[in-house]
């Protein structure tokens, strides 16, 4: 069988970071999580550029903004929904999900959903390098070996 796989190498990558100021306690490890990951994988912090948005619902149009400039090889999208006391999370959340998940295809730019949605701050924190590890660590190695597998098959 012929196997096209990709290696989690980061050397020559150029990625754009989108982050939120909303929970930025939280979404601050995340984008350190993010830029540990890439630079332990051979990656320059030079190469990542970080795009600061209020919050989750605006996250969508810079990230295809930034996917469709051309300029980057990935976009990693940070930010953390917190369930609280109305039904704005479901809104948030929603809108958040739904406009990442076309960007990718409409652009063919690999982006990663790194927004924590989560029904506690508890659960956030354990997905910001607690217990449950760094939710941006993870979101950028999986944009990294996309871009890796595209290269390929380009
Ligand atoms: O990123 C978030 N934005 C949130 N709201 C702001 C929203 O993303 C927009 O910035 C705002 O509605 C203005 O458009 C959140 N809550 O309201 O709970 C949240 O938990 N996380």
């Amino acid at each position: 069988m012929n196997r096209i796989e990709a290696t989690l190498i980061a050397t020559g990558l150029k990625i754009a970071i989108v982050n939120t100021r909303w929970n930025h306690f939280i979404v601050d490890r995340l984008v350190e999580g993010a830029e540990l990951a890439f630079v332990q994988h051979g990656g320059n912090t030079e190469d990542l550029d970080l795009v600061t948005v209020p919050g989750s619902f605006e996250v969508p149009l810079v990230a295809k903004t930034l996917a469709e400039s051309g300029r980057y090889d990935a976009v990693v999208c940070l930010g953390a929904v917190i369930r609280g006391a109305t039904s704005h999370y479901d809104f948030v959340a929603g809108s958040a999900t739904n406009g990442l998940a076309r960007i990718a295809l409409d652009t063919g730019v690999p982006v990663a959903f790194g927004i924590l949605t989560t029904e506690t701050i508890e659960q956030a924190v354990e997905r910001a390098g607690t217990k449950a590890g760094n939710k941006g660590g993870e979101a950028i190695l999986a944009v990294i070996e996309t871009a890796n597998v595209l290269k390929q098959l380009r």
